[in-house]
């Protein structure tokens, strides 16, 4: 087995995953685990994650230096590789030219973590300190045109070091690396077989809720459809799916989710017209996490109000995914933003939480919806975040903004729909930054907002890409918004990748 040691990097959990995926048994440990506990778990290899602090500075986690004497192969990622080198007579600073997203990686020296694979390769970084100068006894193996230590070596040891993630599916020949780590540095057997995701997931729920009666927040995404065919198996009968409209959703789309759920699923579905209270308690709210806050909480107590009119309703399913957590904070992970059903809940609710996505990726969880014979045009659903248009209006939410929105955003859909280009894209949509910006309309001036079109591609919303739209349907969209949807009158194109953006704006 191997040890994944956690210092709060975004992508620990997927480290591990991968390493699963490899066939060798993995599990993710705090950083601050002592050396004695891993030792008595008799790993084959040690990886150390990425994290949000910078090695060198005050209160910075460390480990104990006797985890490099063991005489387990270690590899440090990101943050891992920073420690490497700082604790074993390396250098380690800030630099100038940082690098997040897309890298070309050149390899120097093969060595054996590249081994078999390209000279020239696409990684994803996402670091702003770097190494600038290798323990004695390294041998640096690759570069990227701005930092001249990308990876290094030292085989005789065990011990190896990428400032790159190998983890995210973005970099080309992750996979091959960290397989050479496993395979061929600590010489493990690709033996392990993962067990049955949904066999699993379905014994749990029956232990955990037993003969009483659950509630699932349906949202018409992948996740929460699956989450609730998983319980239904679970449980049957003595499950309700609530969906909860709150103003923030997209054009036409409570009537489509709600019409296409009761003719396929055939489970009792309540419909929560909730607009009114939503919007009154985002009046004048401009901060993102406050906005993620009240939606959160605001969604609980719809939830709460619910599972009062059904006796014994003492328990709350969600289609939680652990990029929703991961995302939310951990104790060693910096919250990037509140997603609203983990950062976002309540401190005190009274419903008992049901989340059997907890933690699998977007990825995972559609290879879960297929196997439970879910029509394709759910599996492969663009993701829509619970907060919906109000992190998509930057400023103030407010009837006039959100009407904007959805108009230029049905127009987006439908011409990205129109071009065969919905099922490659992740994600697709438009946001409304409340700024406003001069214009010539019919010889008049204008004074109005802009859109801004994001569209990228992910296979589990860890890392992203803009996605190269052909220019001639940037066009269309852009001419359609402008034309068709009074108060726009610029339309602009978002190019950042994630990291380090992310891919909704707030
Ligand atoms: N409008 C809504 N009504 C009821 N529950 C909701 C609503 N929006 C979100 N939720 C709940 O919040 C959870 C998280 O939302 P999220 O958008 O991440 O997942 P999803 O909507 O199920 O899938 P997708 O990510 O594909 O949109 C959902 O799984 C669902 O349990
Ligand atoms: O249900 C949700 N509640 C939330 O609060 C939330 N915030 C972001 N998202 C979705 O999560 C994925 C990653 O988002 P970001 O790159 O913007 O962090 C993307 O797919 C986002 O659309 C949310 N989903
Ligand atoms: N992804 C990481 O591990 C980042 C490490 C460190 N915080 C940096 O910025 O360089
Ligand atoms: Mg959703």
């Amino acid at each position: 087995m191997i040890v994944v040691l956690d210092f709060g990097g975004q992508y620990a959990q997927l480290i591990a995953r991968r390493v699963r995926e490899a066939r060798v048994f993995s599990e993710l440990l705090p950083h601050d685990t002592p050396v004695e506990e891993i030792r008595r778990k008799d790993p084959e290899g040690i990886i150390l994650s990425g994290g949000p602090n910078s090695v060198y500075e005050e209160g910075a986690p460390r480990v104990d230096p006797a985890l490099f004497e063991l005489g387990v192969p270690v590899l440090g990622i990101c943050y891992g590789m920073q420690l490497m080198a700082l604790m074993l007579g390396g250098e380690v600073r800030a630099v100038q030219i940082r690098e997040y997203g897309r890298s070309e990686l050149e390899v120097m020296e093969h060595g054996k973590l590249f081994s078999g694979t390209p000279d020239e390769q696409t990684v994803w970084t996402s670091h702003g300190d770097a190494v600038l100068a290798a323990p004695p006894g390294f041998r640096v193996t690759a570069r990227t045109p701005s930092v001249p230590i990308l990876a290094f070596e030292e085989p005789s040891r065990g011990l190896y070091g990428v400032q790159f993630h190998p983890e995210v599916r973005h970099t080309e020949y992750g996979m091959e690396i960290l397989k050479n780590f496993l395979f061929e540095a600590c010489g493990c057997a690709p033996e392990w077989t993962p067990v049955n995701i949904v066999t699993e997931a379905v014994e749990r729920i029956r232990r955990q809720v037993g003969d009483a009666r659950a509630i699932c927040a349906l949202s018409g995404g992948v996740d929460s459809a699956t989450a609730a065919m998983l319980v239904h198996r679970a449980i049957g009968e003595n499950l309700t799916c609530v969906f909860v409209d709150h103003g923030l959703l997209r054009q036409n789309e409570a009537e489509q989710v709600v019409e296409a759920f009761r003719r396929e699923a055939g489970l009792p579905l309540v419909h929560v017209d909730a607009r009114e209270r939503f919007l009154d308690r985002l009046a004048g709210v401009t901060d993102p996490e406050a906005k993620r806050k009240i939606v959160g909480e605001e969604f609980i107590r719809v939830f709460e109000e619910q599972a009062r009119e059904i006796e014994d309703a003492r328990f709350l399913v969600q289609g939680t995914l652990y990029s929703d957590v991961i995302e939310s904070g951990t104790r060693d992970a910096a919250r990037i933003k509140s997603h609203h059903n983990v950062g976002g809940l309540p401190e005190v609710m009274d419903l008992e939480l049901v989340e059997p996505l907890r933690n699998l990726f977007k990825d995972e969880v559609r290879v879960v919806a297929a196997e439970l014979g879910m029509p394709e045009r759910l599996v492969w659903r663009q993701p829509f975040p619970g907060p919906g248009l109000a992190i998509r209006i930057i400023g103030e939410v407010t009837a006039e903004r959100l009407e904007i929105l959805r108009r230029a955003d049905a127009v987006l859909q439908d011409e990205i729909r129109a071009a065969g280009y919905y099922r490659r894209l992740w994600q697709s949509f438009a946001v409304l930054p409340a700024v406003q910006s001069v214009g010539v309309m019919g010889d008049a001036r204008t004074y109005a907002y802009p859109i801004v079109i994001r569209a990228v591609t992910s296979d589990d919303a860890m890392t992203a890409d803009w996605a190269r739209l052909p220019y001639d349907l940037l066009e269309r969209i852009s001419n359609r918004i402008i034309n068709e949807v009074p108060g726009v009158n610029r339309v602009a194109l978002d190019i950042t990748s994630k990291p380090p953006g992310t891919i909704e704006w707030e």
